[in-house]
């Protein structure tokens, strides 16, 4: 930071964040429940509980975040319809 760049507001900043992460919270266990009722749908009718084509899409929409949007992305999943292999 050159002398002529205002110092930036931290505690602005942070309450932003704090902000932020409450609304990325709520998106979360929406999205999770969201999840939860479509793949109990599924089921119940008979599906499977993994759509493959459906995960590709969501692991490729956090593409641009690199190697931790593909965990992002993973974890999103499996809060959603809990982890593979079970
Ligand atoms: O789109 C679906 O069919 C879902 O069940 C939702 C969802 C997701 O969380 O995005 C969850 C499990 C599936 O394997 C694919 C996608």
């Amino acid at each position: 930071m050159n002398s002529t760049e205002a110092a930036p507001d931290i505690d602005a900043l942070r309450e932003e964040i704090d902000q932020l992460d409450a609304e990325l919270l709520r998106m979360v266990k929406r999205r999770i429940e969201i999840s939860k009722i479509i793949g109990a749908a599924r089921m119940a009718a008979g599906g499977t509980r993994i759509v493959h084509n459906r995960e590709i899409d969501v692991i490729n929409r956090y593409k641009e975040l690199g190697p931790e949007g593909h965990n992002l992305a993973m974890i999103l999943l499996k809060l959603g319809r809990g982890p593979l292999g079970r």
